[in-house]
């Protein structure tokens, strides 16, 4: 027994690998500002992925990337976010009970995607927008709607490196 190779111990958790696929995900987003990905799981299995784009068919250059100015001169009336996306993107009719990984905490309209679609639980990294009444209806919502959220640890120690011995 002692002679035998043991199995290597600093492999990631569940957590940090849905997560991680989640923040990977989000590398994929046009948006200059904020980049979101998220990771919907049942069973430790991925049935979900998306992140914050314009809808298909809409090119990435005839929309505004813009944060400010006439409504329709911003980014905001024409993104579908990242929770979102992962919903519709699913490859499962039936989410209940299932987990949604998000780099960023959900909005009231993908709170309300998240409780109408079954979502249990949702872990985040961020909550930089807790004091915006759009972050605020979320949570008044997933509370009342028994959706738990989880903020996660920062992952700053997950770094995508390609071996060379890979190639
Ligand atoms: N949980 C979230 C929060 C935000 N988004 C998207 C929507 C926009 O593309 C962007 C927010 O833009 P900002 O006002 O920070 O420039 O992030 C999302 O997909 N999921
Ligand atoms: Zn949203």
């Amino acid at each position: 027994m002692e002679n035998l190779t043991k199995k290597r111990e600093n492999y990631i958790s569940w957590d940090e690998y849905f997560m991680g696929i989640a923040i990977l995900s989000s590398k994929r987003s046009k948006d200059p500002n904020t980049q979101v990905g998220a990771c919907i799981v049942k069973d430790n299995k991925i049935i979900g992925m998306g992140y914050n784009g314009l809808p298909r068919g809409c090119s990435d250059d005839s929309f505004p990337w813009d944060k400010e100015g006439d409504f329709l001169n911003t980014k905001y009336p024409f993104i579908v976010h990242a929770e979102l996306n992962a919903i519709l993107n699913s490859i499962k009719s039936d989410l209940k009970g299932s987990k949604i990984y998000v780099g960023l905490f959900p909005c009231n309209e993908c709170a309300k995607a998240i409780i109408q679609s079954g979502i249990k639980e949702i872990f985040y990294l961020s909550d930089k927008y807790r004091d915006s009444d759009i972050f605020k209806a979320s949570k008044l919502m997933l509370d009342n709607a028994n959706v738990t959220y989880t903020q996660l640890p920062p992952m700053k120690d997950i770094v995508l490196q390609i071996d060379p011995d890979y190639i």
